[in-house]
């Protein structure tokens, strides 16, 4: 493998172009404002001007998978489009599918999303931890071998997740409650990047909207030692002071995600770098 670790190469693209992610996602109210038909066309051509508007001025991208499966095979055919457009511009790219089942059909998640020669196989993969983090253990050791990266939910941005991502561990001895579901996902991808420099390649996902979530769950953000994708910047409300407030001591570690807050200034191509460079300024200021 002579590919350098996600970890560093994000790092390396934050300090480059700044702490932003801009989010591709074709809704089909985007598509329409643009002026575009609601299909695997309009999808291709609304996908491919992001990319011709962002790659080169942001450290990342993240094209949402459920709005290419909504057009079926030919919109899958355009996220792989998506991934090799990435791979040629160097821009890196973060497939959010959101993955996550028992660690055998794991296994092939992994290999269509983190192997080598896969078409759908961006720089990174968003996963779901809620069948138990070890279940994630087939697509930590593939992202791990191709230098590929994770984003593991740990305290999401939508108002729901609370009543899982708080809800306290039991175990046998201690029925009163462990530690919370979030600081043990976190804690996990502690230990995996353990002595990663500058960073390790097993991220999670911390909504920029989560408050105080992780000081009241006990979640020690700074320790991850990993990237922390931050949704929730623009359309659902979060800012340059929710960034800061919610990362404190951990805020070198985050990429800030905005998806239908940068997509709204288009569909013309200078307007939409011009919205994608200010949100990463913005994001750049609050997490100095
Ligand atoms: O993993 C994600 O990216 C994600 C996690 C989370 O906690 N909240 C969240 O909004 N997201 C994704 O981030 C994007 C947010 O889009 P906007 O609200 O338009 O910026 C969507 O693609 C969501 O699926």
């Amino acid at each position: 493998m002579t590919t350098a670790p996600f970890g560093a190469r994000l790092a390396a693209a934050m300090s480059a172009y700044g702490p932003l992610c801009v989010g591709i996602d074709p809704h089909a109210s985007l598509l329409q404002a643009w002026g575009l038909p609601d299909d695997a066309e309009g999808l291709r051509r609304f996908s491919l001007t992001v990319m011709e508007a962002v790659t080169g001025h942001v450290a990342a991208v993240k094209p949402q998978a459920a709005f290419f499966e909504r057009h079926g095979s030919r919109g899958l055919a355009v996220l792989e489009e998506v991934v090799a457009a990435g791979r040629e511009t160097g821009t890196l790219v973060v497939v959010d599918a959101k993955r996550g089942d028992i660690g055998s059909t794991m296994g092939a998640y992994a290999e269509a999303f983190l192997r080598d020669g896969s078409p759908l196989a961006g720089d990174a993969l968003t996963v779901s931890p809620y069948l138990g983090f070890g279940s994630l253990t087939p697509a930590v050791d593939l992202a791990l071998a191709s230098g590929r990266g994770l984003f593991v939910l740990c305290l999401t941005s939508n108002p729901e997740g609370h009543e899982v991502q708080h809800a306290r561990t039991a175990t046998a001895e201690d029925t009163a409650g462990g530690p919370s579901v979030a600081a043990v996902m976190a804690a996990h991808a502690a230990a995996l990047n353990a002595d990663a420099t500058p960073m390790g390649s097993i991220g999670l996902v911390v909504g920029a909207t989560v408050g105080d979530a992780a000081a009241r769950t006990g979640t020690d953000l700074a320790a991850v030692n990993g990237p922390l994708l931050a949704p929730g910047v623009g359309a659902q409300g979060a800012g340059a002071t929710e960034l800061t407030a919610v990362f404190g001591s951990a805020r070198s570690q985050v990429l800030a995600s905005s998806s239908r807050g940068v997509l709204r200034a288009g569909p013309d191509v200078a307007a939409l770098r011009a919205a994608a460079l200010e949100a990463s300024q913005e994001a750049a200021s609050a997490l100095r």
